[in-house]
């Protein structure tokens, strides 16, 4: 691990001429808000996925927490032009072609019980998501450490994974962004190709650090940390931004 005294430069343009693309969503291409189903692509966004999707062909994806379902709502016909790894590597969708996923049996209570809890909490919200649910507190932080203890709670008592992220906790089903870049970079589209990973949150630093071992570097996305990333850059903004001009230089 880097440490976080270390203050990281930005990616080279060039890198992007030999690499597959692997960008996170929230935090990384979108900027974090309170209510996580308001969240969507907004036109420049699609654009600037769809020019790079054109510039490397089936070496673009995205590795997110969100599921696919998901994915498909927030960035429209923008999505399939990309391959998606999402619910944090559990499901893949890659060149059109969806695999089959094991959807946790005891999701319906574990909803329920964070329903429960929220609808005596205002501010909390419960995410539905594919393979996990989501408790949500970034409209209302004092319930922090009651929403992470029930998640917890849940995920031990139900054998899954605890997921905490940025003002949310998360129950979910198994799955790594570092073992997604591994498999995504492992297809006949990526072969050859070094893996840029750019991420904000916590699960991205396992595509970090495999993104590192296949030679490639992790871009991290915010404020400076304990990191794998070998580069960072400050906000979605400058993504948006380097994304672009990486672009512009391949055409
Ligand atoms: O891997 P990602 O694509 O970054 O997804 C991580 C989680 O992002 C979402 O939560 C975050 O964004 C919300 C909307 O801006 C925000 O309200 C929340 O506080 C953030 O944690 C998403 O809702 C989760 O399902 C993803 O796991």
């Amino acid at each position: 691990m880097q440490s976080t005294d270390l203050l990281l430069g930005p990616p080279p343009l060039d890198l992007l001429s030999t690499a597959s693309l692997f960008l996170d969503f929230d935090g990384t291409l979108v900027e974090l808000i309170n209510r996580p189903d308001q969240v969507r692509a907004d036109a420049d966004l699609r654009n600037l996925l769809l020019r790079l999707s054109d510039a490397l062909p089936d070496r673009v994806a995205i590795v997110s927490g969100r599921s696919i379902e998901q994915l498909d709502l927030m960035l429209g016909e923008a999505a399939h032009h990309l391959a998606l790894a999402g619910s944090h590597g559990a499901e893949f969708r890659v060149e059109g072609e969806a695999a089959e996923v094991a959807i946790p049996l005891a999701l319906p209570q574990i909803t329920a019980a964070m329903d429960a809890f929220a609808a005596t909490r205002p501010g909390v919200l419960v995410e539905r998501k594919t393979l996990g649910a989501g408790l949500h507190y970034r409209a209302a932080p004092e319930h922090e450490a009651d929403a992470l203890a029930l998640a917890r709670a849940l995920a031990r008592e139900h054998g899954l994974y605890l997921q905490p992220g940025k003002m949310m906790a998360e129950v979910r089903a198994d799955g790594d962004k570092g073992r997604a870049v591994v498999r995504l970079v492992q297809g006949a589209a990526m072969a050859g190709t070094t893996p840029l990973v750019f991420g904000d949150d916590v699960t991205d630093e396992a595509g970090f650090g495999a993104a590192a071992h296949l030679g490639g570097a992790g871009v991290l996305v915010g404020d400076p940390r304990e990191t794998q990333a070998t580069y960072a850059l400050p906000d979605v903004a400058a993504v948006r931004r380097w994304l672009a001009q990486a672009v512009e230089r391949l055409s």
